[in-house]
């Protein structure tokens, strides 16, 4: 295989899309060995096949602000590639978004779902519509309008929309709510939905908690636990929370959170009171975290920094992506860290990532250490075709089964010579292997 070749062709039909990009070449990279033995791949054009998004939906989203003005966004939904499965993936409301990053969170979706054991293809979408400041009634307004749009092209055997950054519990309400009006059905073409109408248990909590569940397998894999272990975690969002939530409750000590106004660093960890007050600080949809240290004293405030300067033995990146780039790498490491997973999707870059390789510590690629929180919508898509709820203890289980399942994966696909563990080498063959075998099954369509 020629990658760069592949990648060239890539950047000359799609110009400017570095996301993107960046997300293949570190797939193909990983897989080119395996690919080069199963003749069958190049002869199906395998590669060709599966870079290019199945589909690509862009329509303009207008809506009107509390003072009669008149807003455009763009809304997006790139549907990837349905080989195993419905389309699956979150909604994205950030201003960063564009085709690029559709593009990328698509792709990397696609290999994810084939991770998590259910039957799901990959899919992304969302909007350049900025949450932040706005009323809960703009923001209604805003989802209808977006809805309005999409609503013809999900369903809960098509495509499954969920939550992603800028997208929780209020915006799904509103999403699904005009879903529901227009397509006159209840059957749960979203996940990520409150617990009185569809949700599941655990799924707030799941993409911290499976990311949680892997670090803890990758850790037993050199006789290691979490106890007592210093952990620092980006972001306040959903994801943050889970994963410090998961970390205190297994006997770490959460010492970072950030926002990107800068990071707390709280040396007597966070308790559940100071997890509590994550969830203060996201809803009041100010997106800084500066607050965090007038509430507690005890934390201090470092202004535009990033909470990978502070010594840890863990570094989970929570946020968004390529938020832990080279230099942060060198600081973690010469700073003795253990283990870096980036439970936010591509949050670390290229440069990062082959730092933590070459120094042997213990990585975790997004793609496997963040699919807790799809596995568990996959498992609210199930409890709704059965018109039925399982009790969190059920999902849990089953949440911690899956994590455990793609920890092997990984294993059997990334375990090198010397005994090292290439996490991301590991769950990029085991996902390109089964979407590659689906695909062939399947014919040219
Ligand atoms: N929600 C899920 O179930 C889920 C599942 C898998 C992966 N992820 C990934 O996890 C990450 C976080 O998602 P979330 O659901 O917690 O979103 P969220 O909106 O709840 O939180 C996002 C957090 O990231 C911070 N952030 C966003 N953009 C930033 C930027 N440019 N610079 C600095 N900080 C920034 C925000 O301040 C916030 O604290 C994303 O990469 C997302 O794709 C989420």
């Amino acid at each position: 295989m020629d990658i760069n070749n592949i990648l060239s062709s890539l950047e000359a039909k799609h110009p400017g899309e570095v996301e993107y990009i960046q997300a293949v070449r570190e797939v193909l990279i990983s897989i080119k060995d395996v690919y080069e033995q199963h003749p069958q791949f190049e002869k199906a054009q395998i590669i060709e096949r599966l870079v290019e998004p199945d589909r690509v939906l862009m329509f303009k989203v207008p809506w009107v602000d509390d003072k009669g003005a008149i807003h455009v966004n763009i809304g997006y939904r790139v549907q990837f590639n349905n080989a195993i499965g419905p389309y699956k993936g979150g909604l994205r409301f950030h201003p960063s978004v564009n085709l690029s990053i559709m593009k990328f969170l698509g792709f990397e979706q696609t290999f994810k779902n084939a991770l998590t054991t259910l039957p799901m293809g990959g899919a992304k979408g969302g909007s350049d519509f900025n949450c932040k400041g706005k009323s809960d009634g703009e923001v209604m307004r805003f989802c209808q309008s977006f809805m309005l749009e999409l609503w013809r092209n999900i369903g809960p055997n098509t495509d499954v929309p969920a939550g992603d950054i800028g997208v929780g519990a209020r915006e799904i309400g509103y999403l699904y709510g005009m879903y529901k009006k227009l397509a006159r059905e209840n059957t749960g073409a979203f996940t990520g939905k409150g617990m009185e109408y569809g949700g599941s248990l655990v799924r707030p909590e799941a993409t911290g908690f499976g990311g949680l569940y892997f670090v803890k397998e990758m850790l037993a894999a050199k006789g290691l636990t979490l106890a007592g272990k210093t952990v620092a975690i980006s972001g306040f969002g959903n994801v943050a929370w889970g994963a410090a939530l998961k970390a205190t409750e297994l006997g770490a000590k959460v010492v970072t959170i950030s926002g990107p106004d800068g990071y707390i660093h709280d040396p007597e960890g966070l308790s559940s009171r100071k997890i509590d007050y994550m969830l203060e600080l996201r809803y009041t949809g100010e997106d800084i975290v500066a607050p965090y240290a007038k509430a507690f004293p005890e934390a201090k405030f470092y202004e535009g920094k990033r909470p990978w300067e502070q010594k840890v033995d863990i570094a989970l990146a929570c946020a968004t992506q390529n938020e832990l780039g080279e230099e942060d790498a060198k600081l973690l490491l010469s700073n003795g860290v253990q283990c870096v997973a980036e439970i936010s999707n591509m949050g670390c870059t290229e440069e990062a990532i082959k730092l933590f390789i070459e120094n042997k510590i213990l990585f975790a690629p997004g793609k496997a250490v963040n699919a807790g929180g799809v596995a568990t919508s996959g498992l609210e898509m199930t409890q709704n075709a059965m018109h039925y709820q399982w009790t969190a203890e059920e999902v849990d289980q089953k949440l911690h089964q899956i994590m455990y399942s793609i920890h092997e994966q990984c294993v059997k696909h990334g375990a090198e010579s010397d005994g090292y563990i290439n996490y991301v080498k590991g769950a990029n063959i085991a996902g390109f292997m089964k979407v590659a075998r689906a695909t062939i099954s399947q014919g040219i369509i």
